[in-house]
């Protein structure tokens, strides 16, 4: 017996579920004062909440937006964020109906993707979530030095906190569409405030630095802060520069952003979290070795919602075509046969070559796993095993997917 029901949230109930999140993800609950700053981006539209009488005890939340998938075709994505359950009603499935509503909403509406990060790796993938992408963070110690032979073809300058807001916007738009890296979202103007806005005005202490390439143009950006400031009472302490989000439209915006990162004054490491795990900073440097991953997990869990629509966007490498059989117990109109080829992809009746859930589905979907890696570990199951090796080559994607937006 169900002894809660879920549906969207009110307009009144917006602060009170924000509250219960805060309290599963064990942050500070905001005073009032903080809510007026949150409840922007804490709109009442596209949650869902689950609710014992009249009190909130899930919640998971959603907003609209784009992903690039291989090939570089954008799809409508639900990029989920917000989920959590009050902690004395956990494990009675009450985010298993969360993620049951939301997902037949996301079909419902005719959205392609959904997308989250997730907090911990158990929980996403029995939903049809894939963990997509990966990323690393780096710990550059100084003294560490851009090669004479990286590329220097532009400018970097610092943004006040009002350009910062006015100009990253259509900075990053810019970027995604010169380089549609597969992962890459979209950020839509519901984002904005939440994460850029808050670190870079409202006293988060961010500052901004714009690379402009030899044609004049905005080509890339790099959001970061300074942790610990060199103490004149102790001149040999250097300061840390931790850097939040670096993009560029090309290679030499990336080397130029990484080359202004390691020239500021007074730093003695510059930490990056979130980087592409094949961020070239390493290879930049005239000592390869300044350059530390610290750490290398997760980014982007996906969930193909429209399985004949995600399949026929995306492009495929060169083999021989595979068919996949799927079966998807949560949005059941996906269960069947796809040939998957260099042509396209399709529905089919033929037998199935490889057998396969959404979880593994996703993986494979933006090139970051390979399909002989997850049969060997058992997460799918070949009728023929030389059909593992030609999935290899028609998922895997000439850049490592990477999707770098935190939600
Ligand atoms: C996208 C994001 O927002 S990520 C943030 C997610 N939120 C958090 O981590 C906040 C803290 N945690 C929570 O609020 C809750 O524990 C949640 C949301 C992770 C899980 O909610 P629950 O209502 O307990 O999940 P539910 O009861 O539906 O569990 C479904 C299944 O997942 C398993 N499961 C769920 N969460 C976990 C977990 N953290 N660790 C291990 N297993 C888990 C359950 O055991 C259950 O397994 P079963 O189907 O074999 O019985």
């Amino acid at each position: 017996m169900t002894d809660f029901a879920v549906r969207p949230i009110t307009e009144d109930e917006r602060r009170p579920t924000f509250t219960l999140l805060m309290q599963a993800l064990h942050s500070r609950v905001p005073s009032d004062e903080s809510w007026r700053e949150y409840a922007g981006s804490w709109a009442a539209e596209r949650k869902f909440g689950a609710f014992a009488g009249t009190s909130p005890i899930g919640i998971t939340g959603s907003f609209d937006t784009e992903a690039v998938v291989p090939g570089g075709a954008r799809l409508s994505t639900g990029a989920v964020d917000g989920v959590g359950v009050r902690a004395d009603w956990t494990r009675r499935g009450v985010v298993s109906a969360l993620m049951r509503t939301q997902l037949e909403d996301f079909a419902a509406r005719g959205v392609t993707l959904a997308a989250l990060y997730a907090s911990e790796a158990v929980i996403y993938g029995r939903f049809g979530y894939g963990a997509a992408t990966f990323s690393r963070s780096i710990r550059v110690e100084h003294p560490a030095r851009i090669r004479d032979s990286a590329p220097r073809t532009g400018t970097v300058r610092l943004l006040d906190e009002n350009e910062a807001v006015v100009q990253i916007p259509t900075l990053y738009q810019r970027i995604i569409a010169r380089a549609p890296r597969p992962g890459l979202l979209a950020r839509p103007a519901y984002w904005w405030p939440g994460e850029h806005n808050r670190q870079v005005r409202y006293g988060g202490g961010y500052r901004v630095a714009v690379h402009t390439g030899l044609n004049g143009e905005d080509d890339g950006f790099a959001v970061f802060r300074s942790v610990d400031r060199a103490s004149t009472d102790d001149p040999g302490r250097r300061a840390l520069l931790d850097v939040r989000d670096l993009n560029g439209a090309d290679p030499a915006a990336i080397a130029g952003l990484w080359r202004f990162l390691l020239s500021v004054d007074l730093v003695g490491t510059v930490v990056a979290r979130d980087r592409p795990v094949d961020d070239p900073v390493g290879v930049l440097l005239t000592d390869p070795r300044r350059a530390h991953t610290t750490e290398l997990g997760d980014q982007l869990w996906l969930r193909l919602v429209d399985v004949p629509a995600a399949l026929t966007a995306r492009t495929y490498g060169a083999a021989a075509p595979v068919v996949l059989g799927l079966t998807d117990p949560q949005l059941p109109a996906n269960t069947g046969h796809y040939t998957v080829g260099p042509d396209g992809a399709h529905r089919t009746d033929a037998p199935a070559d490889l057998q396969l859930d959404p979880e593994a589905l996703a993986m494979l979907y933006l090139g970051e796993w390979r399909a002989t890696t997850l049969l060997q570990a058992g997460r799918l199951t070949a009728t023929d095993p030389s059909a593992a090796a030609r999935a290899d080559t028609l998922f895997t994607t000439e850049r490592r997917p990477w999707c770098g937006t935190h939600f």
